[in-house]
């Protein structure tokens, strides 16, 4: 059905389409953040949220608390205590050209009122985590969950090689980040359990997830999940005033960060990163799904802050989905 400019809608029609994508975006989540097996590519799934969003935005009296535009991401799956995110993990806005990533721009710098570097980064396709230490000391690995409250994983993620059991300072710290599967790890797992008549994972992404979210912690420790942290929930413990030199604060604190990152002085320079990680993007280890800029100076950040979900001082531009990996049932063996 071609979509109907909004403008010239009724409210009775839009309250039709609102609440048909409302049922049909709640079912998709479902399946993404409950089962870890989304069955929607990820840009039909955006789209139908951003057309949600828009209506909402016309007819505000459409809006209903169980829309998805009112929560943020999963639930917490059952056997996993939960944890309480005292600073709430935020999604992301996303767009989809360059058009309005000018537009987020142009809004950003007339309410700064002067120009804003942007720090550039890969938007690892993986699972969001939060890590606490206390006195430098890992105590806590939390999943993102609904962004306040989460799943407790934290004997899972003592498993993983690239999380710091402990800092190079002794600072009391929630470091959030990304968990994600090497693409050559996440192609050997599906050919073990293919060969072994077990079902195989779509993606990368639900491989991790998969992994992660898993209650026994042997196989989470058998699956190479690996992490690249790049946000931090209470500024005050670190001593950096960009989010460029926090990832560098953070790589000398111990934590992997990806080393991709890259200043913007100018929307020219971001367009350019964009294009660039675009053509790069089949020869990563690992998978994106998109570009994430951010508002450099953090009191900057502090000073936007954020809506009920997302920061008003970063986005994210997204790719076309990646050609999924073939899976392997599907293949003709010749
Ligand atoms: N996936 C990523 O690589 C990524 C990133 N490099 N940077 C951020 O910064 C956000 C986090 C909170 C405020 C800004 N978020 C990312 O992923 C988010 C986390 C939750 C939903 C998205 O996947």
């Amino acid at each position: 059905m071609a979509e109907q400019p909004i403008t010239a809608m009724d409210v009775s029609t839009a309250e039709t389409e609102a609440a048909g994508l409302r049922v049909q975006l709640n079912q998709w989540r479902k399946d993404y953040y409950d089962n870890d097996a989304p069955n929607v590519e990820d840009d039909i799934y955006d789209r139908n949220y951003a057309r949600l969003v828009a209506l909402e935005q016309a007819f505000p009296q459409l809006i209903t608390p169980d829309s998805p535009t009112q929560l943020v991401g999963g639930t917490v799956k059952a056997g996993f205590t939960k944890v309480q995110h005292e600073i709430p993990m935020l999604s992301l806005g996303d767009v989809f050209s360059q058009a309005e990533l000018q537009e987020f721009n142009d809004r950003l710098v007339q309410n700064v009122g002067e120009p804003v570097d942007y720090n550039c980064e890969l938007k690892i396709d993986g699972l969001a985590l939060s890590l606490r230490y206390e006195n430098g000391v890992l105590v806590q690995g939390s999943t993102r969950g609904n962004g306040t409250v989460g799943e407790d994983i934290t004997k899972n993620i003592m498993t993983i090689e690239s999380i710091p059991h402990q800092l190079t300072k002794p600072l009391t710290i929630d470091v959030r980040g990304e968990c994600y599967m090497p693409k050559a790890a996440f192609a050997a797992l599906n050919e073990r359990r293919e060969a072994a008549g077990e079902s195989v994972f779509a993606n990368p992404r639900n491989a991790a997830a998969g992994s992660l979210r898993q209650l026994d912690t042997k196989v989470t420790a058998e699956r190479q999940l690996s992490t690249f942290m790049y946000n931090i929930a209470d500024y005050e413990p670190i001593t950096a005033r960009t989010q460029s030199d926090m990832l560098t604060e953070f790589a000398d604190l111990g934590f992997t960060i990806n080393p991709a990152f890259k200043v913007a002085h100018s929307m020219d320079d971001v367009f350019q990163y964009i294009d660039h990680y675009q053509n790069e993007r089949p020869d990563l280890a690992y998978g994106i799904d998109g570009i994430v800029i951010k508002a450099n100076p953090l009191p900057l950040q502090r000073q936007l802050g954020a809506t009920v979900k997302v920061p008003r001082w970063a986005i994210a531009f997204k790719f076309p989905p990646d050609e999924q990996p073939t899976l392997l049932k599907d293949v003709e063996w010749t």
